[in-house]
Protein backbone atom coordinates (compact mmCIF):
# COMPACT_ATOMS: atom_id res chain seq x y z
CA UNK A 1 0.00 0.00 0.00
CA UNK A 2 3.07 2.66 1.11
CA UNK A 3 6.33 2.55 -0.44
CA UNK A 4 8.95 4.73 1.20
CA UNK A 5 12.18 3.89 -0.92
CA UNK A 6 15.81 6.07 0.02
CA UNK A 7 13.86 9.19 1.32
CA UNK A 8 16.47 12.13 2.15
CA UNK A 9 15.31 15.10 3.52
CA UNK A 10 17.61 17.81 4.73
CA UNK A 11 17.05 20.99 6.29
CA UNK A 12 19.83 24.26 6.50
CA UNK A 13 19.70 25.13 10.48
CA UNK A 14 19.43 28.20 11.89
CA UNK A 15 22.68 29.24 12.43
CA UNK A 16 24.04 26.88 9.42
CA UNK A 17 21.78 29.59 7.31
CA UNK A 18 23.43 32.02 8.95
CA UNK A 19 27.29 31.08 8.32
CA UNK A 20 26.57 29.89 4.81
CA UNK A 21 25.91 33.32 3.94
CA UNK A 22 28.44 34.66 5.62
CA UNK A 23 30.67 31.85 4.41
CA UNK A 24 29.45 30.35 1.13
CA UNK A 25 29.36 26.92 3.00
CA UNK A 26 26.08 24.45 2.53
CA UNK A 27 26.22 22.49 5.59
CA UNK A 28 23.17 21.01 6.22
CA UNK A 29 21.17 17.93 8.68
CA UNK A 30 20.31 15.66 7.47
CA UNK A 31 16.74 14.78 9.30
CA UNK A 32 15.97 11.84 7.15
CA UNK A 33 18.98 10.18 5.44
CA UNK A 34 18.10 6.92 2.57
CA UNK A 35 15.14 5.49 4.93
CA UNK A 36 12.92 2.69 2.84
CA UNK A 37 9.98 0.71 4.51
CA UNK A 38 6.84 -0.76 2.70
CA UNK A 39 3.22 -0.78 4.43
CA UNK A 40 1.14 -3.55 3.93
CA UNK A 41 -2.69 -3.01 3.33
CA UNK A 42 -4.39 -2.84 6.62
CA UNK A 43 -1.16 -2.99 8.66
CA UNK A 44 -0.18 -0.03 11.10
CA UNK A 45 3.19 0.93 10.93
CA UNK A 46 5.04 2.72 13.94
CA UNK A 47 8.05 4.93 13.53
CA UNK A 48 9.71 5.03 17.22
CA UNK A 49 12.57 7.13 18.08
CA UNK A 50 13.65 10.16 20.37
CA UNK A 51 13.13 13.33 19.61
CA UNK A 52 15.01 14.59 16.54
CA UNK A 53 15.40 11.20 15.11
CA UNK A 54 13.51 12.10 11.79
CA UNK A 55 10.13 10.37 12.19
CA UNK A 56 7.75 13.83 12.13
CA UNK A 57 9.89 14.30 8.99
CA UNK A 58 9.60 11.15 7.75
CA UNK A 59 6.03 11.47 8.07
CA UNK A 60 5.47 15.06 6.79
CA UNK A 61 7.17 14.26 3.59
CA UNK A 62 4.40 11.17 2.94
CA UNK A 63 1.50 13.50 3.85
CA UNK A 64 3.21 16.19 1.26
CA UNK A 65 3.98 19.14 3.81
CA UNK A 66 7.54 18.49 3.18
CA UNK A 67 9.83 18.19 -0.15
CA UNK A 68 12.22 15.60 0.05
CA UNK A 69 15.54 16.14 -1.46
CA UNK A 70 15.26 12.77 -3.29
CA UNK A 71 13.73 9.35 -2.82
CA UNK A 72 10.24 7.64 -3.56
CA UNK A 73 6.62 7.69 -1.37
CA UNK A 74 4.36 5.89 -3.76
CA UNK A 75 0.15 4.68 -2.19
CA UNK A 76 -1.28 1.97 -3.76
CA UNK A 77 0.96 2.09 -7.08
CA UNK A 78 1.09 5.90 -7.14
CA UNK A 79 3.88 8.22 -7.13
CA UNK A 80 3.36 10.71 -4.87
CA UNK A 81 6.87 12.00 -4.60
CA UNK A 82 9.33 10.92 -6.89
CA UNK A 83 13.05 12.68 -7.48
CA UNK A 84 15.57 10.24 -9.05
CA UNK A 85 18.77 11.47 -10.48
CA UNK A 86 18.73 12.21 -14.22
CA UNK A 87 14.40 12.06 -14.23
CA UNK A 88 11.55 14.34 -14.21
CA UNK A 89 10.13 15.16 -10.37
CA UNK A 90 7.09 13.90 -9.71
CA UNK A 91 5.42 15.94 -6.47
CA UNK A 92 1.51 15.88 -5.83
CA UNK A 93 0.76 18.31 -3.74
CA UNK A 94 -0.38 17.62 0.37
CA UNK A 95 -4.16 18.47 -1.00
CA UNK A 96 -3.78 16.10 -4.11
CA UNK A 97 -2.80 13.27 -1.88
CA UNK A 98 -6.16 12.20 -0.64
CA UNK A 99 -4.94 11.00 2.80
CA UNK A 100 -5.70 10.99 6.33
CA UNK A 101 -3.69 13.21 8.34
CA UNK A 102 -4.66 13.28 12.74
CA UNK A 103 -1.95 15.57 14.31
CA UNK A 104 -0.61 16.22 17.86
CA UNK A 105 -2.87 19.06 18.09
CA UNK A 106 -6.08 18.15 16.94
CA UNK A 107 -6.84 21.03 15.06
CA UNK A 108 -10.55 20.61 15.45
CA UNK A 109 -12.70 23.56 14.06
CA UNK A 110 -13.68 25.76 17.24
CA UNK A 111 -16.40 27.34 16.27
CA UNK A 112 -18.29 24.67 13.69
CA UNK A 113 -20.42 21.52 15.39
CA UNK A 114 -19.29 17.91 15.93
CA UNK A 115 -21.22 17.23 12.67
CA UNK A 116 -20.65 19.95 10.69
CA UNK A 117 -16.18 19.71 11.95
CA UNK A 118 -16.52 16.17 10.04
CA UNK A 119 -18.93 16.69 7.49
CA UNK A 120 -16.38 19.75 6.71
CA UNK A 121 -13.94 17.88 4.20
CA UNK A 122 -16.24 16.33 2.19
CA UNK A 123 -18.33 19.62 1.68
CA UNK A 124 -15.26 21.52 0.29
CA UNK A 125 -14.85 19.02 -2.48
CA UNK A 126 -14.47 19.95 -5.76
CA UNK A 127 -17.79 19.98 -7.63
CA UNK A 128 -17.97 16.61 -8.91
CA UNK A 129 -16.35 14.91 -6.65
CA UNK A 130 -18.85 15.66 -3.52
CA UNK A 131 -20.98 13.97 -2.38
CA UNK A 132 -24.67 14.66 -2.40
CA UNK A 133 -25.85 16.15 0.72
CA UNK A 134 -27.84 13.17 1.87
CA UNK A 135 -24.39 10.96 1.03
CA UNK A 136 -22.46 13.45 3.31
CA UNK A 137 -24.94 12.91 6.30
CA UNK A 138 -24.74 9.39 6.09
CA UNK A 139 -21.00 8.78 5.98
CA UNK A 140 -20.46 11.28 9.07
CA UNK A 141 -23.24 9.62 10.96
CA UNK A 142 -21.68 6.24 10.13
CA UNK A 143 -17.80 7.62 11.25
CA UNK A 144 -19.34 9.83 14.04
CA UNK A 145 -21.04 6.18 15.50
CA UNK A 146 -18.04 4.06 14.76
CA UNK A 147 -16.25 6.81 17.23
CA UNK A 148 -19.16 7.10 19.70
CA UNK A 149 -19.81 10.61 19.11
CA UNK A 150 -22.88 10.38 17.64
CA UNK A 151 -24.52 11.52 20.79
CA UNK A 152 -22.74 14.68 20.74
CA UNK A 153 -23.29 15.72 16.87
CA UNK A 154 -25.03 18.52 17.92
CA UNK A 155 -22.70 20.13 19.91
CA UNK A 156 -20.25 22.65 19.75
CA UNK A 157 -16.69 21.11 19.09
CA UNK A 158 -15.06 23.22 22.16
CA UNK A 159 -17.74 21.80 24.49
CA UNK A 160 -15.92 18.39 24.07
CA UNK A 161 -13.10 16.61 27.08
CA UNK A 162 -9.87 16.19 25.34
CA UNK A 163 -9.93 12.49 24.51
CA UNK A 164 -13.59 13.27 22.33
CA UNK A 165 -11.66 16.28 20.37
CA UNK A 166 -8.75 13.47 19.40
CA UNK A 167 -12.11 11.54 18.61
CA UNK A 168 -13.08 14.08 16.43
CA UNK A 169 -10.43 14.63 15.08
CA UNK A 170 -9.86 11.00 13.89
CA UNK A 171 -13.47 11.16 12.69
CA UNK A 172 -12.79 13.61 10.45
CA UNK A 173 -9.98 12.32 9.06
CA UNK A 174 -11.40 8.61 8.31
CA UNK A 175 -14.85 10.04 6.97
CA UNK A 176 -12.71 10.67 3.39
CA UNK A 177 -11.96 7.06 3.42
CA UNK A 178 -8.38 7.67 2.96
CA UNK A 179 -6.10 4.83 1.50
CA UNK A 180 -3.69 5.54 4.50
CA UNK A 181 -3.94 7.35 7.61
CA UNK A 182 -1.30 9.38 9.07
CA UNK A 183 -0.87 10.18 12.59
CA UNK A 184 1.61 12.06 14.29
CA UNK A 185 1.58 11.59 18.33
CA UNK A 186 -2.43 12.23 18.08
CA UNK A 187 -2.65 11.04 21.84
CA UNK A 188 -0.01 12.75 23.41
CA UNK A 189 -1.53 16.06 24.56
CA UNK A 190 -3.82 13.68 26.68
CA UNK A 191 -3.62 12.72 30.36
CA UNK A 192 -2.59 8.79 31.09
CA UNK A 193 -5.76 7.23 31.72
CA UNK A 194 -6.91 8.86 28.50
CA UNK A 195 -4.45 7.90 26.61
CA UNK A 196 -4.14 4.08 27.90
CA UNK A 197 -7.85 3.83 26.73
CA UNK A 198 -7.36 5.78 23.55
CA UNK A 199 -4.70 3.52 22.78
CA UNK A 200 -6.83 0.50 22.90
CA UNK A 201 -9.95 2.25 21.11
CA UNK A 202 -7.46 2.86 18.42
CA UNK A 203 -6.21 -0.53 17.72
CA UNK A 204 -9.94 -1.81 17.63
CA UNK A 205 -10.60 0.75 15.16
CA UNK A 206 -7.74 -0.39 13.33
CA UNK A 207 -8.77 -4.08 13.02
CA UNK A 208 -12.24 -3.69 12.68
CA UNK A 209 -12.18 -0.82 10.02
CA UNK A 210 -8.57 -2.61 8.73
CA UNK A 211 -7.29 1.04 8.10
CA UNK A 212 -3.41 1.51 6.43
CA UNK A 213 -2.02 3.97 8.97
CA UNK A 214 1.65 5.19 9.97
CA UNK A 215 2.00 6.26 13.59
CA UNK A 216 4.44 8.32 14.63
CA UNK A 217 5.31 8.35 18.78
CA UNK A 218 8.29 8.21 21.04
CA UNK A 219 6.62 6.10 23.10
CA UNK A 220 7.55 2.38 23.55
CA UNK A 221 4.25 0.84 24.65
CA UNK A 222 2.21 2.93 22.81
CA UNK A 223 4.23 1.44 19.89
CA UNK A 224 4.30 -1.86 21.04
CA UNK A 225 0.54 -2.14 21.53
CA UNK A 226 -0.81 -0.78 18.29
CA UNK A 227 1.87 -1.65 15.51
CA UNK A 228 2.15 -4.42 12.80
CA UNK A 229 5.72 -3.42 12.49
CA UNK A 230 7.74 -0.71 14.28
CA UNK A 231 10.97 1.15 12.46
CA UNK A 232 13.17 2.43 15.17
CA UNK A 233 14.58 5.31 13.91
CA UNK A 234 17.76 7.34 14.93
CA UNK A 235 19.73 9.95 13.46
CA UNK A 236 17.63 9.62 10.13
CA UNK A 237 18.08 6.17 9.58
CA UNK A 238 15.95 3.33 10.09
CA UNK A 239 18.21 0.99 12.99
CA UNK A 240 15.99 -1.79 13.23
CA UNK A 241 12.43 -2.96 11.52
CA UNK A 242 10.34 -5.56 12.74
CA UNK A 243 7.29 -7.02 14.55
CA UNK A 244 7.05 -5.61 18.18
CA UNK A 245 7.72 -8.46 19.82
CA UNK A 246 11.19 -9.31 17.55
CA UNK A 247 12.09 -5.67 18.29
CA UNK A 248 11.29 -6.08 22.21
CA UNK A 249 12.72 -9.67 22.41
CA UNK A 250 15.66 -9.36 19.85
CA UNK A 251 17.10 -5.42 20.11
CA UNK A 252 19.96 -5.40 17.38
CA UNK A 253 21.59 -2.72 19.08
CA UNK A 254 21.76 -1.58 22.58
CA UNK A 255 20.44 1.79 21.69
CA UNK A 256 17.32 -0.20 20.86
CA UNK A 257 17.36 -2.39 23.85
CA UNK A 258 17.53 0.94 25.94
CA UNK A 259 15.14 2.91 24.04
CA UNK A 260 12.30 0.19 23.98
CA UNK A 261 12.32 -1.18 28.18
CA UNK A 262 14.85 -1.91 30.31
CA UNK A 263 17.83 -4.40 29.95
CA UNK A 264 20.59 -5.73 31.71
CA UNK A 265 23.74 -5.28 29.91
CA UNK A 266 26.66 -7.91 30.27
CA UNK A 267 30.26 -7.83 28.10
CA UNK A 268 31.36 -10.59 26.89
CA UNK A 269 33.16 -12.81 23.96
CA UNK A 270 31.55 -15.37 21.43
CA UNK A 271 33.58 -19.02 22.08
CA UNK A 272 31.63 -21.09 19.63
CA UNK A 273 29.29 -20.56 17.54
CA UNK A 274 26.92 -23.62 15.65
CA UNK A 275 24.30 -21.65 13.18
CA UNK A 276 22.74 -19.69 15.40
CA UNK A 277 23.13 -20.89 18.83
CA UNK A 278 26.22 -19.16 20.68
CA UNK A 279 28.44 -19.90 23.92
CA UNK A 280 29.57 -16.85 24.89
CA UNK A 281 31.59 -16.26 28.10
CA UNK A 282 30.22 -13.79 30.18
CA UNK A 283 29.83 -14.09 34.38
CA UNK A 284 32.99 -15.52 34.35
CA UNK A 285 31.52 -18.72 32.83
CA UNK A 286 29.80 -19.72 29.54
CA UNK A 287 26.42 -18.75 28.77
CA UNK A 288 24.48 -20.82 25.66
CA UNK A 289 21.99 -18.34 23.51
CA UNK A 290 20.71 -18.14 20.20
CA UNK A 291 20.78 -14.99 18.02
CA UNK A 292 20.37 -14.49 14.36
CA UNK A 293 22.81 -11.72 14.68
CA UNK A 294 26.05 -12.50 12.46
CA UNK A 295 29.04 -12.82 15.34
CA UNK A 296 32.64 -14.11 14.52
CA UNK A 297 34.14 -16.42 17.24
CA UNK A 298 36.62 -14.21 19.08
CA UNK A 299 34.23 -10.84 18.76
CA UNK A 300 33.54 -9.03 22.15
CA UNK A 301 29.86 -8.47 22.50
CA UNK A 302 27.39 -7.68 24.95
CA UNK A 303 24.52 -9.76 26.45
CA UNK A 304 21.40 -7.86 26.64
CA UNK A 305 19.13 -9.33 29.13
CA UNK A 306 15.50 -8.50 30.07
CA UNK A 307 14.81 -8.62 33.45
CA UNK A 308 11.83 -10.58 32.98
CA UNK A 309 13.93 -13.28 31.44
CA UNK A 310 15.90 -13.98 34.82
CA UNK A 311 14.17 -16.39 36.99
CA UNK A 312 15.57 -16.64 40.64
CA UNK A 313 14.73 -19.49 42.73
CA UNK A 314 16.65 -20.43 46.26
CA UNK A 315 17.01 -23.91 44.79
CA UNK A 316 19.32 -25.22 42.00
CA UNK A 317 17.74 -26.77 39.35
CA UNK A 318 21.21 -28.57 38.41
CA UNK A 319 21.59 -31.53 36.14
CA UNK A 320 21.20 -29.94 32.30
CA UNK A 321 20.01 -26.56 33.51
CA UNK A 322 21.84 -24.36 31.47
CA UNK A 323 22.80 -20.64 32.42
CA UNK A 324 22.82 -20.98 35.97
CA UNK A 325 24.65 -18.71 38.09
CA UNK A 326 24.73 -18.46 41.70
CA UNK A 327 23.99 -15.32 42.90
CA UNK A 328 22.94 -12.88 46.31
CA UNK A 329 19.99 -10.81 46.48
CA UNK A 330 21.11 -7.21 47.12
CA UNK A 331 17.76 -5.52 47.34
CA UNK A 332 14.37 -6.12 45.83
CA UNK A 333 11.20 -3.73 44.98
CA UNK A 334 7.73 -4.64 44.75
CA UNK A 335 6.09 -3.04 41.52
CA UNK A 336 2.62 -4.10 42.18
CA UNK A 337 2.16 -6.43 39.64
CA UNK A 338 5.71 -7.77 39.63
CA UNK A 339 8.63 -8.05 41.98
CA UNK A 340 12.30 -6.88 40.94
CA UNK A 341 15.23 -8.40 42.29
CA UNK A 342 18.85 -6.63 42.10
CA UNK A 343 21.16 -10.44 42.72
CA UNK A 344 24.63 -10.12 42.28
CA UNK A 345 26.91 -12.25 40.62
CA UNK A 346 30.01 -12.66 40.61
CA UNK A 347 31.30 -9.17 39.54
CA UNK A 348 27.64 -8.18 38.05
CA UNK A 349 24.54 -6.80 38.98
CA UNK A 350 21.11 -8.35 37.07
CA UNK A 351 17.91 -7.07 37.50
CA UNK A 352 15.38 -10.00 37.49
CA UNK A 353 11.48 -8.75 37.23
CA UNK A 354 9.43 -11.76 38.74
CA UNK A 355 5.70 -12.78 39.57
CA UNK A 356 5.17 -10.74 42.97
CA UNK A 357 4.17 -13.99 44.62
CA UNK A 358 8.08 -14.61 44.55
CA UNK A 359 10.36 -12.04 47.42
CA UNK A 360 13.50 -13.15 48.60
CA UNK A 361 14.88 -11.75 51.33
CA UNK A 362 17.82 -9.21 50.51
CA UNK A 363 21.21 -11.24 51.74
CA UNK A 364 19.95 -14.42 50.80
CA UNK A 365 22.17 -16.96 48.33
CA UNK A 366 20.25 -17.62 44.91
CA UNK A 367 20.12 -19.10 41.90
CA UNK A 368 19.69 -17.42 38.58
CA UNK A 369 19.04 -18.89 35.84
CA UNK A 370 18.85 -17.62 31.96
CA UNK A 371 16.58 -18.48 28.99
CA UNK A 372 18.80 -19.14 25.95
CA UNK A 373 15.79 -18.08 23.93
CA UNK A 374 15.20 -15.08 25.41
CA UNK A 375 18.61 -13.45 25.53
CA UNK A 376 20.04 -10.92 22.63
CA UNK A 377 23.70 -10.52 21.51
CA UNK A 378 24.39 -7.00 20.79
CA UNK A 379 27.63 -5.35 18.98
CA UNK A 380 29.73 -3.52 21.55
CA UNK A 381 28.92 0.42 20.60
N1 LIG B 1 12.05 23.08 9.34
C1 LIG B 1 13.22 22.65 9.83
N2 LIG B 1 14.35 23.40 9.72
C2 LIG B 1 15.52 22.97 10.18
N3 LIG B 1 15.70 21.77 10.80
C3 LIG B 1 14.64 20.99 10.95
C4 LIG B 1 13.33 21.38 10.49
N4 LIG B 1 12.45 20.38 10.79
C5 LIG B 1 13.18 19.42 11.41
N5 LIG B 1 14.48 19.77 11.52
C6 LIG B 1 15.55 18.98 12.13
O1 LIG B 1 15.52 17.68 11.59
C7 LIG B 1 15.75 16.69 12.59
C8 LIG B 1 14.59 15.71 12.65
O2 LIG B 1 13.41 16.40 13.10
P1 LIG B 1 12.00 15.68 13.25
O3 LIG B 1 11.01 16.70 13.69
O4 LIG B 1 11.71 14.90 12.05
O5 LIG B 1 12.30 14.68 14.44
P2 LIG B 1 11.27 13.85 15.35
O6 LIG B 1 11.93 12.54 15.54
O7 LIG B 1 9.93 13.84 14.77
O8 LIG B 1 11.31 14.67 16.70
P3 LIG B 1 10.10 15.10 17.68
O9 LIG B 1 9.64 13.85 18.34
O10 LIG B 1 10.81 16.03 18.64
O11 LIG B 1 9.08 15.77 16.83
C9 LIG B 1 16.00 17.47 13.87
O12 LIG B 1 17.38 17.61 14.05
C10 LIG B 1 15.33 18.80 13.62
O13 LIG B 1 15.95 19.81 14.37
Amino acid sequence: MLRVENLVKSFDGERRRRRAAATGATDRVFAVNDVSFTVSEGDMFTLLGPSGCGKTTTLRSIAGLERPDSGTIEVGGRALFRALEGQRVVSVAANERGLGMVFQSYAIWPHMSVFDNVAFPLQVRRRGQRPSKREIGERVGRVLATMELDALAGRQATKLSGGQQQRLALARALVIEPPLLLLDEPLSNLDAKLRESLRYELKRLQRELGITSVYVTHDQTEALVLSSAVAVMRDGNIIQLGKPREIYQKPNSRFVAEFIGTSNFIPAKVEARDGERYTVTALDGPLELNSTADIAVGADVVVSIRPEAVEVGTVPRGGETLNEWKGTVLTRAFLGEAVDHVVRVGEREIRARGNPSVSIRPGTDVFVRLDPDQLSLVPVD
